[in-house]
């Protein structure tokens, strides 16, 4: 695969990562084998002794990823290093030195998985990007305010300066915020006291996604839970198109050949036969559930 960015310095961020042409939405930008990985919960023995055992000249390449103290040295920058670059890979934490170089953002334009299938990381386009603009990932969940954000991103050693932890932080905060509530609210599954024909929640979930320009992996958990919630509610007609957009976000994120993929097309296939059983064509949508759809384009 021929490389559709270039590394290069980034000011204020080290080096990153840059679109050396357009790139659009649903591309592979990068797959990798890990270098070496550590099991979770991980210990600094565990860092040291793997990369004890890398030949050299891996070794060599390791010590040239992003330290955050440029003076340590031995097993204390072979700890620095791993966790200013390791990534979460199923239930291990990788280095993955190409991976390594891409920074963050809290609206990525970019989606970084584990592919358990290829025993890969992948990181792929989830919104067209023009050339020269940088490729971030999250380093971060997206329910979150920017307070909460900074304090987990310290650990990084950098505060982040995207657009909404500045110019766009009240709107975002509001937006985000009410992410967490309506997240922890579906999550809990709790009991209303009266039967919504609608799954609110999840429709509202969506909305705030899209505005907030989150459309990467949390956009499909969301399609998921309108889809489940339109299940739910024995809308099957509603629930098949929820599912159809949730298996759209997962191939831009994850690839065609991904286990998420895979989980995603069997969910929207049991959908579609479970409504075709029933013989259920798609019924004439009530006004308030229409107005509610129009939010899902
Ligand atoms: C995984 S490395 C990313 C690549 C790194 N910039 C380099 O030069 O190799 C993570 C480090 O990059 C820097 N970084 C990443 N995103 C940043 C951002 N949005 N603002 C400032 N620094 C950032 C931080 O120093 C962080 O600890």
């Amino acid at each position: 695969m021929s490389s559709l960015y270039s590394v290069r310095p980034s000011p204020g961020e080290g080096l990153g990562c840059f679109a050396t042409a357009p790139i659009p939405a649903g591309t592979l930008i990068l797959s990798e084998t890990p270098l070496f990985n550590v099991p979770e919960p991980r210990t600094n023995a565990a860092v040291t002794t793997a990369f004890s055992l890398l030949p050299s000249p891996e070794q060599d390449r390791y010590r040239t990823l992003y330290a955050q103290d440029p003076t340590a040295q031995g097993d204390a920058q072979v700890v620095d290093i791993f966790n200013s670059n390791a990534w979460q890979t199923g239930s291990r934490t990788s280095i993955c030195p190409r991976a390594a170089r891409f920074n963050h953002n809290c609206v990525p334009n970019a989606s970084f998985a584990w592919n358990s299938q290829l025993s890969q990381i992948t990181v792929h386009a989830i919104v067209a990007i023009p050339v020269d603009a940088q490729i971030n990932l999250s380093y971060e969940r997206p329910y979150q305010i920017s307070s909460a954000r900074r304090e987990k991103l310290s650990a990084y050693g950098f505060v982040c300066s995207c657009i909404v932890c500045g110019s766009d932080a009240v709107a975002s905060d509001v937006r985000r915020a009410r992410m967490v509530v309506l997240d922890a609210r579906i999550r809990s599954g709790r009991r209303q006291l009266w039967r919504s024909p609608m799954p609110k929640a999840a429709l509202e979930l969506v909305k705030l996604l899209k505005e907030e320009g989150l459309v990467g992996e949390a956009l499909g958990l969301a399609y998921h839970d309108v889809a489940a919630g339109w299940k739910k509610n024995g809308r099957l007609d509603l629930a098949v198109g929820c599912a159809v957009k949730e298996l759209e976000t997962a191939v831009i994120c994850f690839g065609l050949i991904s286990p998420a993929v895979d989980a995603t097309t069997a969910f929207l296939l049991a959908l579609k036969s479970e409504h075709a059983k029933l013989g259920i064509h798609a019924a004439s949508v009530p006004k308030a559930v229409a107005s509610s759809l129009e939010t899902i384009p």
